[in-house]
């Protein structure tokens, strides 16, 4: 069995969700390219995130993150996992819903810490309490990633071969997005 995928899945939420991990994964179960757009900031800008963040601070890195979304929309249907915050932004969002389908991976905040708690390359949470502070964006942002085209709930028991799976199910229901072959 085989799948034809028709426009750029948008694979949206926030960091920890799966966003990278499940969307490569993706790519490899549907035979298409796969891109991050965090991976082509740090590229272009030869920076890893915390770095860009501490020299040229968030606006800057938004700024670059609208630019290579745009860019990224444009290379025909494949697989475009983006960072935590790129769905935040209006231009963004209507940058996506033009030209592909964003899917939401939603992951409550006790599972997303369990994810991101070991590494320190989320400038976000580089404060005093990094638990309540994703408790806070979880909460604040909740409202623009229920924008989303479709969803998928992310849960502990459910391993990167499963999210993608369950994000293939939803993204048959959309037969403009994928539809299966052969
Ligand atoms: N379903 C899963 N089961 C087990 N581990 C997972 C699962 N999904 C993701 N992970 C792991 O959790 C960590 C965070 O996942 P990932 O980097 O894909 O998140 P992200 O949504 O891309 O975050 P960011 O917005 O920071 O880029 C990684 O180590 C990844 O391998
Ligand atoms: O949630 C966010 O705002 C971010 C998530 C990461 O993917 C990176 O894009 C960066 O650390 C910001
Ligand atoms: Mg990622």
């Amino acid at each position: 069995m085989g799948y034809g995928l028709k426009k750029p899945v948008v694979m949206v939420g926030m960091m920890g969700a799966g966003k990278t991990a499940v969307g490569q994964a993706l790519a490899r179960r549907l035979g298409v390219a796969f891109v991050d757009s965090d991976d082509e900031i740090v590229r272009a800008a030869a920076m890893s995130i915390p770095e860009i963040f501490e020299r040229d601070g968030e606006a800057f890195f938004r700024d670059r993150e609208g630019e290579v979304l745009a860019r990224l929309l444009q290379g025909g249907p494949r697989i475009l996992s983006t960072g935590g915050g790129a769905y935040l932004a209006p231009a963004n969002r209507e940058a996506i819903s033009a030209a592909g389908v964003a899917v939401w991976l939603r992951a409550d905040p006790d599972l997303l810490w369990e994810r991101v708690r070991r590494k320190n390359t989320r400038p976000l949470l580089r404060t005093p309490d990094p638990r309540a502070t994703l408790n806070t964006l979880c909460a604040a942002r909740e409202p623009d990633y229920a924008k989303a085209d479709l969803v998928v709930d992310a849960k502990a028991r459910y391993s990167i071969a499963d999210m993608t799976g369950r994000v293939i199910e939803v993204l048959l229901t959309r037969p403009d997005v994928l539809e299966e072959t052969g």
